[in-house]
């Protein structure tokens, strides 16, 4: 049978936490955290469990003086318990507004200030360690008038108190730590928590630790900074997703002490363990129509958020229509030219309550399929995500978002997970994300096409362009070599899309054949005009802007040249 330490008495809330982590262990309460962490240490028990944060007082205890006290094991879970601490009285009679003395734990008078310092100020507050204990001896001295006793309304009623005010501290949760000898197996949905030494000055030194999550997508979900007692200096607590066996999570931690810190032995794993959430989410399921690449590069990193995920296509053994009865969220990422029929076959199966989250390159053909489609209750909201499946995170990326009339909480709940990742997001209108998908996506592609059917026609190789290259000609040859080396299709199907993106297609074509004539004419002065007209309307801000970066990137890869 499994042995938890655990704060007494039984029934206690850390009693209560140990029992919900394991209603079949055997639970030993101990009177206070040394007790109980003396008899973890000496391996009597082979877990413990202690409160380690509450939503309404913060950290139990100072976080750094709490691990310090840890010698040896793991954190490996968590447990959280949320508690309706009432307002109970003895006398029949009793008012909120005749009460003298409030008698209660120390930590409940914490979770409650906000409520003593509007209801009761200026109240008598006695703390005591045994509430139950505390109940008796009131009761026994007889003197009752006036006083009330603040706890769960559980243990109130069963003293037989009278509750005069319920919940006199909403969204009270406390989240209670299990500790174990051996380090807790990766589950898919993990953190982790780290704990630094006193660290020594040095320039940029939180930055740089916080950096090497960021820049392998890593997100961080709580972080304390404290100066050590004695010597002052800083030490840095951190909680981030990912269990300490990845690859990625081993190689920040590594990255960290050797490059950062440059000092072995500063960095001490408090353990890895299930992540806990304690803010809300509304989303259980997503089910994805379309199994290719960019279907499982979402698929992933949603079920490495705790969602549920099916992906289903036209050859799974679980059919589209199954697995839209069994999800919260429909995500069609189809072909862009299919995504409409694609809604239009299946739009009509969802539920209302559920979304249809649209994952496609053309937005206003796509997303009139779905409001036509599906019922009124039901969401809609389209995605397009300017990176390729290639990209090992949203960070910093391109996303446009084009929500509608009926885009609701599911929808929402979707973007946070793209802005939780680092996305860039950009809300569009559907017209207006084609348009300017136009120019940023399909006329560089189809320019890209056409300048390697050129250089075909012409017998040019490739050493040719790169020794005749120059730091402007660069970029199209950049971008040309960026469409012919990823899947064809994906910019097939961008080149043929509908839409306002046409349109700058058609202009631009007209525009070209306008230099054209003029440069074959040889209007020089002509053509100087166009130049300055268009930097006018490029304005002077967005050029020099720009042309800084290029000269950053010349840095880079003039070398190539
Ligand atoms: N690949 C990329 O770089 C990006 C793709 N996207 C978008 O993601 C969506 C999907 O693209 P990928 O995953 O890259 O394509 P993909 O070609 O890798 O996968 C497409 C999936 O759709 C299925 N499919 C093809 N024709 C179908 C039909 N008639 N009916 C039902 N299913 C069909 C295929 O079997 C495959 O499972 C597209 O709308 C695209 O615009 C967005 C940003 C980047
Ligand atoms: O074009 C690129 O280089 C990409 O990174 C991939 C890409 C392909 C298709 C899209 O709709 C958006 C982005």
């Amino acid at each position: 049978m499994k042995t938890i330490a655990t704060l007494g008495p039984e029934h206690s809330p850390s009693w209560q936490a140990a029992v919900q982590y394991d209603g079949e262990a055997e639970i030993r309460p101990y009177p206070h955290v040394k007790a109980l962490l003396d008899a973890f240490a000496a391996r009597e028990t082979e877990y413990a469990v202690l409160p380690v944060y509450n939503t309404r007082e913060g950290e139990k205890k100072q976080y750094f003086r709490f691990f310090d006290q840890i010698k040896s094991g793991y954190w490996v879970g968590n447990i959280i318990l949320s508690s309706n601490l009432s307002l109970g009285v003895f006398d029949e009679n009793e008012t909120v507004a005749g009460l003298r003395i409030l008698v209660g734990k120390r930590e409940v008078f914490n979770q409650c200030e906000e409520f003593i310092d509007n209801q009761l100020p200026g109240i008598t507050e006695v703390s005591v360690q045994d509430v139950s204990q505390a109940i008796a001896e009131i009761r026994e001295s007889g003197q009752v008038k006036g006083r009330a006793v603040v706890d769960s309304a559980e243990t109130l009623t069963a003293h037989g108190l009278r509750i005069i005010e319920r919940e006199v501290a909403p969204h009270n949760r406390t989240r209670y730590a299990v500790l174990g000898h051996e380090l807790a197996p990766a589950t898919g949905y993990d953190a982790t928590t780290l704990i630094t030494e006193p660290l020594d000055d040095r320039v940029g030194i939180l930055v740089d630790i916080l950096n090497e999550f960021s820049r392998r997508g890593i997100n961080i979900v709580d972080m304390r900074t404290e100066n050590d007692i004695k010597s002052q200096k800083l030490r840095i607590y951190l909680e981030a997703e990912g269990h300490v066996g990845s690859e990625r999570m081993a190689s920040a931690i590594a990255h960290i002490e050797s490059r950062v810190i440059q000092q072995q032995g500063m960095i001490r794993l408090l353990g890895s363990f299930p992540r806990v959430d304690m803010r809300t989410k509304y989303i259980k399921s997503f089910g994805f129509i379309g199994t290719g690449a960019m279907s499982r590069w979402f698929a992933d990193r949603l079920a490495s958020e705790g969602y549920e995920v099916m992906l289903t296509g036209r050859t799974t053994t679980l059919r589209p229509e199954q697995m839209i009865e069994r999800v919260d969220v429909v995500v069609v990422c189809v072909p862009i030219s299919v995504t409409s029929a694609t809604v239009r076959q299946y739009g009509p199966l969802l539920a209302p309550g559920k979304a249809l989250i649209l994952l496609a390159g053309e937005s206003e053909e796509t997303i009139k399929s779905a409001l036509e489609a599906t019922q009124e209750e039901v969401e809609v909201m389209l995605v397009h995500n300017l990176w390729g499946p290639q990209a090992a995170t949203m960070k910093d990326k391109n996303a446009i978002v084009v929500r509608t009339s009926r885009s609701g909480m599911f929808c929402s709940e979707f973007e946070a997970f793209l802005y939780k990742h680092g996305a860039d997001i950009f809300h569009d209108s559907p017209s207006k994300h084609d348009l300017l998908m136009g120019v940023g996506q399909k006329l560089p592609t189809m320019i890209s096409v056409a300048l390697a059917m050129t250089l075909n026609e012409n017998h040019i190789t490739s050493e040719d362009i790169a020794s005749h290259c120059t730091l402007t000609s660069l970029y199209p040859i950049l971008a040309m070599s960026r469409v012919h080396s990823q899947n064809p299709r994906t910019y097939a199907e961008i080149m043929s899309t509908s839409g306002d993106s046409r349109k700058i297609v058609s202009d631009f074509a007209k525009n070209l054949e306008r230099v054209i004539r003029m440069a074959d004419a040889a209007t020089i002065n002509g053509l100087c005009s166009l130049i300055d007209e268009n930097a006018q309307h490029l304005t002077e801000t967005f050029l020099q802007a720009r042309m800084r970066q290029a000269k950053a990137v010349d840095e880079v890869l003039g070398r190539m040249l």
